[in-house]
């Protein structure tokens, strides 16, 4: 089976009635099998809409979706809306029975006529997302990120083939959120599952996915592995979206001795080096912002302002004079 025939939209357009511009529009798109695909871009791009049509929760006006050369149902034509080889988790946990325990909320999606086999299927998922631990406690008594790792639990104990994920990391805090990236990584290792998620945040699913598509008014614009998008991203809109970018003028870059033939130069800031040490230091530290494991400076010289990063925390103070370098730019 090549991956065109697993899970694919071929030049679909949704249009939401009465609302001029907003849904998908000329999607073609062919996901991965078990990998995980991450769906990124700028709020209202049609992220949400693109997984729902892929799970067959909505329709397309035009164009189709196939999941192994077999149409995807539409809302209309089916009793219970969405595929039943895949499973969608969205950041609402609303469908968990706060006052069961949560090895409860998970085995009840699966047949009874096997009590042992539902046990050992529960503990096994509660397992792989490492929360076996929780598995006699009330969801009530749950932190939002526990309960959001019960939900992911329940999607996948029906082992579904295809795991579509809006938004999970929302409600989940920093710390807790790292893990459980991870262990999604490991579960779509030990068991071969799809992963389509959607994210407003690129930089947080920069280390999750395999691969990165990218949506921007409907449409989608680039995708590629993180590691190429991130390095070569094909579009302002990209590169703005993937890093914490320096976007300059070609005026402004030859402040860096840049000199560029595009109008537009963008440089990620760990892209800048900075020395105290060399004879033409102009610019100057305006602020040094505190980022836990290294500083974030902001530099300015003749009315440009840019970003750097330090993570040799403590050499800089505000109103050091600079010489900054900048090893690799991009020009728009
Ligand atoms: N039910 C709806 N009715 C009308 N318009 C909608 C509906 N849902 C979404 N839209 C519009 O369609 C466009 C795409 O929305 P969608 O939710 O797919 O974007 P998104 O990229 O997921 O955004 P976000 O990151 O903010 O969740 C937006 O302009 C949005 O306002």
């Amino acid at each position: 089976m090549t991956d065109n025939s697993f899970l694919q939209a071929a030049n679909v357009s949704m249009r939401y009635p009465g609302v001029h511009a907003a849904g998908v529009n000329n999607v073609d798109l062919h996901i991965k099998p078990h990998a995980i695909t991450a769906i990124v871009g700028a709020s209202g791009s049609g992220k949400t809409t693109l997984l729902r049509l892929l799970y067959g929760l909505i329709s397309p006006d035009s164009g189709l979706i196939t999941f192994k050369r077999e149409r995807i149902w539409g809302p209309e034509e089916k009793l219970i809306p969405g595929h039943d080889g895949m499973k969608m988790v969205t950041q609402h946990t609303d469908d968990l029975n706060l006052f069961a325990k949560v090895a409860d909320n998970v085995s009840i999606l699966l047949p009874s006529t096997n009590l042992k086999a539902k046990k050992e299927k529960t503990e096994k998922v509660l397992q792989q997302l490492n929360m076996l631990h929780l598995a006699g406690k009330r969801i009530a008594d749950l932190s939002g990120g526990e309960k959001q790792r019960v939900a992911i639990a329940r999607a996948l104990v029906t082992q579904p083939e295809v795991l579509f994920l809006d938004e999970p990391f929302n409600q989940v805090d920093t710390s807790f959120r790292d893990g459980l990236q991870r262990d999604i990584r490991q579960v779509v290792k030990e068991t071969g599952i799809t992963v389509v998620m959607v994210s407003h945040d690129p930089a947080e699913v920069l280390s999750m996915a395999d691969v990165l598509v990218v949506m921007k008014d409907g449409e989608i614009i680039e995708s590629g592995t993180p590691q190429e998008l991130y390095r070569h991203p094909g579009s302002l809109y990209t590169a703005k979206l993937l890093g914490n970018c320096n976007v300059l003028t070609a005026e402004e870059a030859k402040l860096l001795h840049i000199s560029a033939e595009k109008q537009t130069v963008v440089i990620y800031p760990d892209e800048l080096t900075l020395t105290n040490s060399w004879s033409h230091r102009d610019w100057i530290v305006k602020e040094i912002l505190f980022k836990g494991f290294y500083e974030e400076l902001l530099l300015g010289r003749d009315g440009v302002a840019i970003h750097a990063y330090n993570i040799k925390k403590g050499t800089h103070h505000i109103g050091e004079k600079l010489h900054v370098k900048a090893n690799r730019w991009l020009e728009y």
